[in-house]
Parts: structure tokens; C-alpha cells; sequence
């Protein structure tokens, strides 16, 4: 097992599934000690379980990122010890910018901007109290830096976490804090679950030039590098992640 993160303890939220139980496993991987959030415990209890079988060093807390009450229980007890955040709990609502509903709108930006605030926040000041700097990595969008039809509150609120990145980096580099983001591309996982077999998605695949979606381990060292000591001069970077969608021309 590769030690790189050996000695850290790294959250994840909305570490149940899809990217974020890989992140979990991949950091778990490295040597890290993870600490699995979501808001259905039983699941993330079964995923830490799962990642100690295998030889890593893992935990579960229960925590909606929409509800700052669990995130400071859990920055007050299991992880007053973070030396890093994986902020990557997110949701997508589709739907045409005419019929979307207030619900809808506001659910996304709650979760997906909000979230990311509030998680970054408690963050901090658990590493303020520390006081030994730490790591914040968002993960936002290639939809954060361009755009997608039927996705406006998504896009919104990825643009969101892209400046509040840079924002964050820029007040908290005083103390040790370290504040970036990872704009995937476009990655199988029940977020876009149906989506490539759509004309649009059809469509968007014609346009990332390497003419292929992600892998999910094609984040893996973006992720691991942002986490680590590696990054120690980097605060405030907007790493896309993306077979080069963004450069398209189409
Ligand atoms: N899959 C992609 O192609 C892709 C591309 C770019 C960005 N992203 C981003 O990556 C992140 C992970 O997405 P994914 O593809 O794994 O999607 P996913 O739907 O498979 O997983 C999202 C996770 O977030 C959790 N979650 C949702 N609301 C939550 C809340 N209030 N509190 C705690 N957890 C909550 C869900 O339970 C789920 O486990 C998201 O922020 C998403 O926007 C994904
Ligand atoms: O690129 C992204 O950030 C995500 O993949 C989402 O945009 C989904 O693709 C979308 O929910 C599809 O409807």
C-alpha cells in the first residue's frame, strides 16, 4: 500500500456512492484515515466496515449537508481531527429554466453551493482549533466554468463553488488552510445515470476530444495530490478533469 496520505484523516461527503465511495476507497487506499458522511448512516457504516476488511482504516458519521445542525455535531466529535475535506456531495435537478420549480431551484443551490459553504466553514474552524492548516478540496464542474441546457440551477451553483473556492483560499491562506476545487468532466455514476444514451449525451460526447467519458481512477491523483502535502503551494486552483471538454471548439 502506497502511504502517501498515511497519517491524514479525510472526510467525504455524500460518501455512500458514486464518486464519493470512490474517493473514500482510493484515499483509504493511500493510507489515509477516512471518515465516510452521507446522511443514511447503515451505508456508510457498511463502506468503512467494507474498507477495514480490506486493509484500510475507515469511519462513518451521518451528515446532510443541508442541515448545518449534523455537520457541527459532526465537526465537534468524529471529525475534529480532519486535516482534510472532500466536499463532493451533490444532486442535479433537469428541467427546462421555464418550468423549474422554486423547490427544485432551491434544493440544488442548498445542497450543492450552501452545502459546500457550510462543510468548508465547520471545516476550518476545527482546523483553526487545531491549528495546524489543513486541505479543502470541492468538487465542482466543468458545468461550473461552461454551461448545459435544462441544467441552469446546476451550472449556477458550480459557478458558485468555483468562486467560492477561490474566495475561501484567498481569507484563509493565513491560516494554513488550502482551499481548491476538481472539475470533472463527465463520469458514469447515478448523478447522470441515463444521460449518454440520450441524443444530448450522444451529442456531448462528440465534443470532449478524447472522445470518451471518465473513469472513475482518472481522478485519483488529482484528488490524492490536493489532499497531500504535494499541494502545499497550491490554494485557490481550479483543477478541470475533463478529457478536454473545456478546450472543445464545438
Ligand atoms: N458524475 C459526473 O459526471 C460528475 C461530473 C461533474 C461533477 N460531479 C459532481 O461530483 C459530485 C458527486 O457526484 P456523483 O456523480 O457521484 O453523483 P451521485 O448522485 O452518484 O452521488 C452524489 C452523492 O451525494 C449525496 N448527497 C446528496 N445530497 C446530499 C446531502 N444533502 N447531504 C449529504 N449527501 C448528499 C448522495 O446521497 C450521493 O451519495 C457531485 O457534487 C457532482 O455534482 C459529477
Ligand atoms: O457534469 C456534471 O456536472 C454532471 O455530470 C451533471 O451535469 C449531469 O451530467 C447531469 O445531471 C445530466 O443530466
Amino acid at each position: 500500500m502506497n502511504q502517501n496520505l498515511s497519517g491524514k484523516t479525510i472526510l467525504v461527503t455524500g460518501a455512500s456512492g458514486g464518486l464519493g465511495l470512490h474517493f473514500a476507497r482510493t484515499l483509504a487506499a493511500d493510507g489515509a484515515h477516512v471518515i465516510l458522511a452521507a446522511r443514511r448512516l447503515d451505508k456508510v457504516e457498511a463502506a468503512a466496515k467494507e474498507i477495514a476488511e480490506s486493509g484500510g482504516s475507515a469511519s462513518a458519521v451521518a451528515l446532510d449537508v443541508t442541515d448545518k445542525a449534523s455537520i457541527d455535531v459532526a465537526f465537534a466529535g468524529p471529525a475534529a481531527n480532519v486535516d482534510a475535506v472532500v466536499n463532493n456531495a451533490g444532486i442535479s435537478i433537469a428541467g427546462a429554466a421555464l418550468d423549474l420549480t422554486e423547490e427544485d431551484f432551491d434544493a440544488v443551490i442548498d445542497t450543492n453551493l450552501k452545502g459546500v459553504f457550510l462543510v468548508a466553514q465547520a471545516a476550518a474552524r476545527a482546523m483553526n482549533t487545531r491549528g495546524q492548516g489543513g486541505s479543502i478540496v470541492n468538487i465542482a464542474s466543468v458545468l461550473g466554468l461552461r454551461v448545459a441546457g435544462h441544467l441552469s440551477s446546476y451550472c449556477a451553483s458550480k459557478a458558485g463553488v468555483v468562486q467560492m473556492t477561490k474566495a475561501l483560499a484567498l481569507e484563509w491562506a493565513r491560516y494554513g488552510i488550502r482551499v481548491n476545487a476538481i472539475c470533472p468532466g463527465y463520469f458514469q455514476t447515478e448523478i447522470n445515470a441515463g444521460f449518454f444514451d440520450t441524443p444530448a449525451g450522444e451529442a456531448m460526447m462528440k465534443r470532449i476530444p478524447q472522445r470518451r467519458i471518465g473513469q472513475l481512477s482518472d481522478l485519483d491523483a488529482p484528488l490524492k495530490l490536493l489532499c497531500s502535502d504535494g499541494s502545499g503551494y497550491m490554494t485557490g486552483s481550479v483543477i478541470a478533469v475533463d478529457g478536454g471538454h473545456l478546450v472543445s471548439s464545438m
